[in-house]
């Protein structure tokens, strides 16, 4: 079963959330000199923010300079670009850290920014596999409130990235929340990672969680991932997004 941790407000799920992140953090490094994880976009960032850079007692914890940073999806934009994940992360994670006395940041990889705008997006994604570990210790996601993860959406024009077998990484075209064109993360890749963790905050988020959490619906990409993969899932919640859905609630510390 996939753990669901339930929070009253943003500021304990960040806390939370960091705190799982650097278990994660401090598993790989146990095993080795890197710790592989992957980011989403979207809210999820804000809450990076405050756990991980802001948190005072977690803040010291985070050992940025092991970290090895990649993106689930991106944008097909340039790395300036309002609508970068790349862009956003900076905006949330690395630029604040410059802020930090002596703080080494981690490394990151971003999609090749010279071949955005050439018609190249096969391309684009052949690429950023190729920049890929063989597995990821963790992986972020966010969950739309139409059940995407990732850039995985549900519906029929959409299907061919879940049947995605080979490719790791895949171009998403036409994509109903803009910008149309994005690279992502397939199915494969995520079944590899040691652990799965989804962040969603909100009452707009409260029926697609119904449907996942309550419903196990597998037509909704989160759903998929969350039943396929569960015992590496857990799910960090507000109280609102999970309102009347018949859930054990419970946190990551008291877990
Ligand atoms: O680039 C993207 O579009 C994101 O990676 C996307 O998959 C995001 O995680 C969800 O849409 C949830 O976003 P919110 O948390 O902002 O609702």
């Amino acid at each position: 079963m996939a753990s669901v941790y339930t929070y009253d407000g943003s500021k304990t799920l960040a806390h939370d959330l960091a705190k799982y992140i650097i278990a994660q953090q401090d598993n790989a490094l146990q095993n080795g000199k890197r710790f592989n994880i992957a980011v989403s976009g979207g809210s999820l960032l804000k809450a990076l923010n405050a756990g991980l850079i802001q948190d005072p007692e977690l803040k010291s914890k985070v050992e940025w300079s092991h970290w090895h940073v990649y993106f689930c999806d991106e944008r097909i934009v340039a790395l300036e670009h309002e609508d970068s994940n790349y862009g956003a992360f900076k905006k949330q994670v690395l630029d604040p850290l410059l802020e930090e006395d002596g703080a080494l940041g981690p490394t990151c990889y971003a999609i090749n920014e010279s071949l955005v705008g050439l018609s190249e997006n096969d391309r684009i994604a052949a690429e950023y596999e190729t920049l890929l570990p063989d597995h990821f210790d963790l992986i972020l996601l966010g969950c739309g409130p139409d059940g995407h993860t990732c850039s995985l959406f549900p519906g029929e024009t959409h299907e061919y990235l879940l049947e995605e077998t080979q490719k790791r990484v895949a171009w998403c075209h036409s994509s109903p929340k803009p910008p149309s064109d994005r690279v992502t993360f397939t199915l494969p890749m995520l079944e590899s990672a040691q652990a799965l963790a989804f962040v969603a905050e909100g009452a707009s988020k409260q029926p697609i969680l119904e449907r996942i959490i309550e419903g196990h619906d597998t037509s909704l990409p989160a759903g998929l991932v969350t039943e396929n993969y569960q015992s590496a899932v857990s799910w960090f919640v507000d109280e609102a997004a999970v309102k009347g859905v018949s859930v054990k609630r419970e946190t990551y510390s008291s877990h």
